[in-house]
């Protein structure tokens, strides 16, 4: 674990010294988009035009941020305009690295060690974290953009007129973009950061101010699916993936490595089923490796984990019935 200062790496696990123990996920830096023609999206520079095979994805499996983007290149039919690099789970002082002795793990552009040395090739003084999931130019050979919450809205819509692409489903429809957004915010500052502000705080009372939160939240989705198939309606929108990918992980690794254990999924029957329904749909459990992200989480992250035994348990089971055909 470590980042980029000029370009050159450092070893160093986060600091929460500055903010009295709590933990502050930094901005993302490449915050260019791919557009239809190329024309400048809502941030960054233009230049960047929906193109087959122009773009790779640089992912984790373990990563919540990074698998909502592979679940949108796979639900959007992208696979064979958008390649991919995984890197490997194991993250530790060397940040993300690639492994030449596994084909699972490998950068398939540029045959990189490090996934830093992705970032030092669009930007050779960079500074800050090096994080994926990254959008990579082919052409400029740059970074499109490092976060995932963009990459998802490029993935929705830019693409669409390329071939085999399901241009008719759309996971942000203008009438729910309100909603969508407002269940998101609430999503991301208390469920899907909300889990790593309580794994990763170094003081008791930012723990237990993010437990709360998280868990008032979790109360708060778990009526909402009471009545609704969906975060926002009948429909499956970009809101509920976003949740889904932190939901997936929660019994698994946030139940116990990051001390969020009033409740598991499990034990809430609107969730619980709620994620199942999610892993069900067609290609999504393709996406989800169990697997790599409990060995991620528990080696990767020693100052939590120090002996780096992963754990073999909880049994899972998301292909049991959803039981959700009757809500909403
Ligand atoms: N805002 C980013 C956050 C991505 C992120 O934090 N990814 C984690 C992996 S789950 C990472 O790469 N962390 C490395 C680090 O912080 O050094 C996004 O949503 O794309």
């Amino acid at each position: 674990m470590g980042l980029l200062v000029d370009g050159q790496w450092h070893d160093e696990w986060y600091d929460t010294d500055k903010t009295g123990g709590k933990f502050e996920r930094e901005a993302a830096r490449f915050r260019n988009w791919v557009t239809v023609d190329g024309s400048p999206g809502p941030a960054g520079e233009g230049g960047f035009a929906a193109e087959s095979g122009r773009y790779h994805l640089y992912v984790s499996m373990a990563c919540p941020w990074a698998h909502r983007t592979l679940i949108f290149r796979k639900l959007k039919g992208l696979e064979r305009h958008i390649s991919v690099s995984v890197v490997h789970p194991d993250m530790v002082e060397n940040g993300w690295e690639f492994r030449e002795d596994d084909p699972a793990h490998q950068d398939h552009l540029y045959q990189s060690q490090f996934m830093h040395q992705i970032y030092t090739r669009a930007a050779p003084d960079y500074s800050g974290r090096v994080t994926v999931p990254v959008l990579w130019d082919k052409r400029q050979e740059t970074i499109v953009s490092n976060e995932s919450a963009d990459i998802i809205r490029m993935f929705n819509s830019a693409f669409n007129g390329l071939e085999g692409v399901k241009s008719g489903l759309d996971l942000y429809p203008e009438q729910l973009r309100e909603q969508v957004d407002s269940v998101n915010e609430r999503v991301y500052d208390t469920v899907n950061n909300g889990v790593y502000k309580a794994g990763f705080a170094t003081a008791q009372d930012k723990y237990e101010e993010a437990y709360s939160a998280l868990f008032d939240s979790l109360d708060w989705l778990e009526q909402i699916l009471a009545g609704k198939r969906y975060l926002t309606g009948s429909q499956l929108t970009e809101a509920d993936w976003r949740l889904f990918t932190t939901l997936i992980r929660f019994d698994a690794v946030y139940y116990s490595h990051f001390k969020c254990n009033r409740r598991q999924i499990r034990d809430y029957p609107n969730l619980s089923g709620y994620v199942r329904e999610l892993y069900q749909v067609p290609g999504v459990a393709e996406t989800v490796d169990i697997r790599q992200i409990k060995q991620h989480y528990y080696v990767s992250q020693r100052t939590i984990n120090p002996t780096q035994v992963v754990p073999v348990g909880p049994d899972l089971d998301f292909d049991a019935p959803h039981g959700r055909e009757q809500v909403g």
